[in-house]
């Protein structure tokens, strides 16, 4: 495809903002070090990663979802790496095709490395996910900031995150690098790392620290991650309860409502916000592809 006619769309979900780019037929190639030239806020459009649209038929990676979900969410860090799912990138990528009329009012599925979601678009404009189940590896660890250091717990929502409760999400720090944590050997591909306070019954915030991306002003995954460790620690797992709970997860950017269920299925609610489109400068894109 030649590169003179690149569209993107710029979007956030609770200002985890995105880098949109419609290419149907995956005619695109988008090596890693050209999306982090694209994710660049100064020397590119900028954004925490990149939402590659693309029918799941025209994918090697998601073709056998084709029959479940038309679109594939190609999702890529900020550094071009790939992740398997991300919360706030399947919104924004629901509301994208809603808006360019690609698909039907109300909902539809989604193929991503992390399996099919299906999502819902309220008539508000707010958008639910059926983010599927956690899986809670019995591993738990240590994240270490500085001098300090907390217990952690392994929860995986299709990607790896590392969630610890903290007394004051200052002791975060500036996150400007990730924080380690160990054992390393938990999590070979590296992992999104939360830090939490209760602020009430079923009521938390948060800060993280995104793999491929560094701190971020939301992550769904990281918040799904979130509540779920929380009803773990609270007494209020739905599959012991045998009642669904939902937790309130304010990040820097915003809220979102996260549902368990007693089947361990979770649902993520928040809004996602286009805010401008555009085309790409072929001649700056042949520069970056170097
Ligand atoms: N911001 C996302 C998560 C994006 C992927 C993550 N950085 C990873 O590498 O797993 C979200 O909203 O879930």
């Amino acid at each position: 495809m030649s590169t003179s006619q690149i569209a993107f769309l710029k979007g956030h979900g609770t200002e985890n903002d995105f880098v949109i780019v419609p290419d149907p037929d995956n005619a695109l190639t988008l090596p890693a070090s050209v999306v982090a030239r694209i994710c660049d806020r100064r020397a590119g459009i900028g954004g925490d990663g990149l939402l590659h649209v693309v029918r799941s038929a025209a994918h090697p990676e998601a073709r056998d979802m084709a029959a479940e979900a038309e679109w594939f969410m190609d999702y890529r860090n900020a550094d071009g790496s790939i992740a398997e799912m991300c919360g706030n990138g399947v919104r924004v990528f629901a509301h994208h095709l809603q808006r360019a009329g690609m698909v039907e009012q109300g909902g539809l599925a989604v193929a991503t490395r992390g399996g099919v979601k299906q999502v819902h678009i309220a008539k508000d404009g707010d958008i639910t996910v059926s983010m599927g189940r956690a899986l809670l590896p019995e591993e738990s660890g240590t994240v270490a900031v500085g001098e300090r250091s907390w217990p952690s717990r392994n929860v995986n929502m299709g990607n790896p995150h590392a969630v610890a409760f903290v007394d004051d999400l200052a002791h975060a720090g500036d996150l400007l690098s990730a924080p380690p944590v160990s054992p390393a050997t938990v999590y070979p591909e590296g992992v999104n790392v939360e830090f939490v306070v209760d602020r009430g019954p079923r009521h938390v915030a948060m800060r993280v620290h995104e793999r491929g991306s560094g701190e971020t002003r939301s992550c769904g995954t990281g918040a799904c991650a979130v509540a779920v460790a929380a009803a773990r620690r609270d007494g209020t797992d739905p599959a012991v309860t045998g009642l669904p709970v939902t937790y309130r997860v304010d990040l820097p950017g915003g809220t979102l409502t996260i549902t368990e269920h007693p089947d361990g299925a979770v649902d993520m609610t928040g809004a996602a916000v286009i805010v401008a489109e555009g085309t790409i400068d072929p001649a700056w894109l042949e520069a970056a592809r170097g």
